[in-house]
């Protein structure tokens, strides 16, 4: 049988345990270490990167409760962040292996252990870890691209890299600072124009008088100022993409001239009567409901047609709560190479009010108290009162909303009907393991 590629440490002061935990483990995974002093632990995770650490949890004679355990996987949890740890408890101990999964344990396990149960979990815990490994890879391959892990974006992701493929108009829908020029600039990075330029037009704030020359571009002498010939934004995208910005604010007049182009897929410059041929790869955005807008007669049906050929709508920021810390662990990291900052880190409380705040500004406005943070922050430590979050008005994750009750009680229902078991547990909720012990932990679950 083949081995997993993956380093095991067991730590444990009983050289019994750690014989058998190696003669069972070896026979399936690569490499294995044992450590029966935890002092001699550092220098294992300094020096191999270790997928998995099997930790007792008491140590010195007389002293059971576990403590030794806890204060010992933080330590592991700050020199190898990405090692998942698994605490081995006796049976009577649970509570404080709960206490261990709140403080980033990935699962505990009972002594004396059935042997399926060990190798399922140590399994488990190889490929968790191997997948959050190569999140953070992609995660710090870019410092201008944050993707994020949570279902809904992961599908954002997918649904653009489809589309770029095509020469389809996109239409991006989201609410203010979700992402959207981002999500318009990455469609054409991975399309086949990439080579070609990218052209961003903010029509909202494009003066309804320089709506056509700016677009479209003017002969010399077609208005007073026209001192020359020149090419508008459309000539300036040929062969690559145009993302125009804020198409729900075009004025209702004005939608014929760019419905004519994008239709005959042609263009006049003002002033001229020749007709040159465009070709160009049309996206906009918007944060208006054009369907609504349609309705009401503000926004042209058939140029609504035109432009939505696909739809991608990102979503705001409370609908990917998982994506919420690593976000800002990215935005901090954008600012502090900007700002030269490298040490500069969260302190506990300020990214647990990060992670319950309501970000109704989306990315924008957590990149922008980030920065600003980073910027007044006279330490290496973000504080709460660094961020500037306004935390009375209320609307904060941390109000238990008639959603968040029936997502509470859903959440009991099957842990008890899974008999507490978190791995069958989070499979029926189609959640990962992370992310049902962070629900329980924000509900209150499972802490009496
Ligand atoms: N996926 C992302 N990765 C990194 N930074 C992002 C991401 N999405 C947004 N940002 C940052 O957030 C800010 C707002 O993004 P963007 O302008 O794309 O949002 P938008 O939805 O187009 O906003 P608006 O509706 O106000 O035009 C930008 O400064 C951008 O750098």
């Amino acid at each position: 049988m083949k081995k997993i590629k993956s380093n095991i440490l067991i730590i444990d002061d009983q050289d019994d345990i750690l014989f058998s935990a190696k003669m069972l483990l070896k026979k399936y995974f690569e490499t294995i270490f044992t450590v029966n002093n935890p002092k001699n632990m550092i220098k294992i995770l300094s020096e191999n990167a270790i997928d998995v650490v099997l930790l007792d949890m008491n140590y010195r004679i007389g002293f059971e409760d576990g403590r030794e355990g806890i204060y010992l996987l933080k330590e592991i949890k700050t020199l190898s962040p990405h090692t998942s740890v698994i605490l081995m408890t006796a049976f009577g101990k649970v509570e404080t292996a709960v206490e261990g999964l709140k403080a980033g344990a990935f699962d505990y396990i009972l002594k004396p252990w059935d042997n399926e149960k060990l190798l399922s979990v140590v399994k488990s815990a190889v490929k968790e870890g191997r997948k959050e490994k190569k999140h953070l890879e992609n995660f710090t391959k870019d410092t201008t691209l944050f993707k994020g892990n949570s279902a809904v974006i992961k599908k954002v992701y997918s649904l653009a890299d489809k589309v770029a493929k095509t020469d389809a108009n996109v239409l991006i829908l989201g609410e203010n600072g979700t992402g959207k020029s981002i999500l318009a600039r990455y469609i054409h990075d991975k399309s086949s124009r990439k080579q070609q330029l990218f052209v961003a037009v903010d029509l909202g704030s494009l003066n309804e008088n320089l709506f056509e020359s700016e677009l479209f571009g003017y002969a010399k002498g077609a208005f007073t100022d026209a001192k020359a010939d020149t090419p508008g934004r459309f000539e300036t995208a040929q062969g690559g993409t145009i993302f125009l910005d804020e198409i729900g604010n075009v004025p209702i007049h004005l939608q014929s001239k760019l419905l004519q182009v994008i239709q005959t897929k042609a263009f006049t410059r003002l002033g001229e009567s020749k007709e040159r041929p465009l070709d160009v790869r049309i996206v906009t955005a918007t944060n208006t409901d054009l369907k609504q807008e349609v309705v009401s007669k503000k926004f042209r049906e058939d140029l609504y047609y035109r432009i939505n050929t696909m739809e991608i709508t990102v979503p705001p920021l409370r609908e990917q709560i998982e994506d919420i810390v690593p976000l800002a662990q990215f935005l901090l990291n954008k600012m502090a190479l900007k700002y030269d900052r490298n040490e500069i880190i969260f302190e506990k409380d300020a990214l647990e009010l990060i992670k319950k705040y309501s970000w109704n500004g989306n990315i924008r406005e957590m990149e922008n108290k980030i920065e600003r943070a980073v910027i007044l922050c006279e330490n290496n430590c973000i504080k709460v009162s660094d961020l500037d979050l306004d935390t009375v008005s209320g609307d904060s994750f941390l109000e238990e909303s008639p959603l968040e009750e029936l997502e509470k009680n859903t959440i009991e229902k099957v842990l008890i009907k899974n008999n507490f078991n978190i791995s069958r547990s989070a499979e029926e909720l189609k959640l990962s393991r992370a992310s049902l012990y962070r629900r329980m932990e924000k509900y209150g679950i499972g802490n009496n």
